[in-house]
């Protein structure tokens, strides 16, 4: 798969429908469930996960072979069975009634595929390698969770508030942005590690309350430079 082009979809409260119900599927309906979709799961059989979930009220089964009906006017469709012909059958009845649909056997036929993915809070990394090696993918996930611990939920809450507090702040879009990327300069992670990003915070939102320190060129050096001498 050549080309295709990485996008986060917002499935919040809308009908996902996944047919079939084995390991596959279970791992699409994950993926579905963390981003709070409204999911409907088409299967004879299910793993017994899936089952939990259904009895958590998460999502609902119906215990059958797909037939067309119960497409309904879902927003995505995933054709997760281990019957190509039944897949192929969804794909077609997805495409006529204008449904984006994943088919789990034929990447080449589906409207998106399912990337690896990790969180830390707000930063969430997609993998993909285009379909060539769900393994590779896996690893380099596994790989990336190493890198980008725990620290990155606080960090990136932490440039949240501060982004809204700036939006607000600085009415100058230039002046904005350099303050948004000057702010990584300061080794905020390091602070989380050695527990001293509390602090780090308090003084900082307390010096930023003066607008002349924020609309000062070169704050963040100045921030840096204040600090080495208080070292
Ligand atoms: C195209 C794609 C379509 C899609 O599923 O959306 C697809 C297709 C296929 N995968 C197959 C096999 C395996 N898939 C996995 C694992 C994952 N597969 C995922 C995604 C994707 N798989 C999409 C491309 C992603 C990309 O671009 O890299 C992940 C990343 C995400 C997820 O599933 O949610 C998840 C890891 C999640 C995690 O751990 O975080 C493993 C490993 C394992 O299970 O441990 C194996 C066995 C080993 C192997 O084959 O490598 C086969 C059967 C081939 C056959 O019959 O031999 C097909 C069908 C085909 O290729 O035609
Ligand atoms: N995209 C991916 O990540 C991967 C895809 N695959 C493909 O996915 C297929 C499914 O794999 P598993 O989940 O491990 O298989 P599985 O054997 O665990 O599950 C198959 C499921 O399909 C359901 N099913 C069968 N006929 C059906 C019908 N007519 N209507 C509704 N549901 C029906 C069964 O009830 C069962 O729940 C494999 O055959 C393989 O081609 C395999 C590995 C990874």
């Amino acid at each position: 798969m050549e080309a295709i082009m990485p996008i986060m979809m917002n499935v919040k409260d809308k009908e996902c429908v996944v047919v079939g119900g084995g390991q596959v599927a279970e791992r699409k309906i994950k993926s579905l469930m963390d981003a709070k979709a409204n999911i409907t799961v088409i299967s004879p059989i299910v793993t017994a996960q899936i089952k939990r979930w259904e009895k958590e009220g998460i999502l609902r089964v119906s215990y059958k072979k797909y037939q067309l009906t119960e497409l309904g006017s879902a927003f995505v469709v995933i054709a997760a069975t281990d019957q190509r012909k039944v897949n192929l059958q969804v794909y077609e009845d997805a495409k006529r009634r204008r449904i984006l649909v994943s088919v789990v056997d034929c990447p080449e036929c589906s409207d998106f595929i399912f990337p690896a993915t990790m969180r830390r809070g707000k930063l969430h990394i997609a993998i993909s390698t285009s379909g060539a090696s769900p393994s590779v993918t896996k690893k380099i996930k596994n790989e990336l969770e190493f890198l980008y611990g725990e620290e990155y939920e606080l960090y990136l809450d932490f440039l949240s508030d501060f982004r809204a507090f700036i939006k607000k702040a600085v009415e100058d879009t230039k002046q904005r942005q350099a303050i948004s990327k000057d702010i990584l300069k300061i080794d905020i992670i390091g602070f989380i590690r050695t527990g001293k990003f509390q602090s780090f915070r308090k003084s900082l939102f307390a010096r930023l309350e003066d607008p002349e320190f924020i609309y000062e060129k070169k704050w963040i050096e100045r921030y840096l430079e204040d600090k080495d001498e208080g070292d």
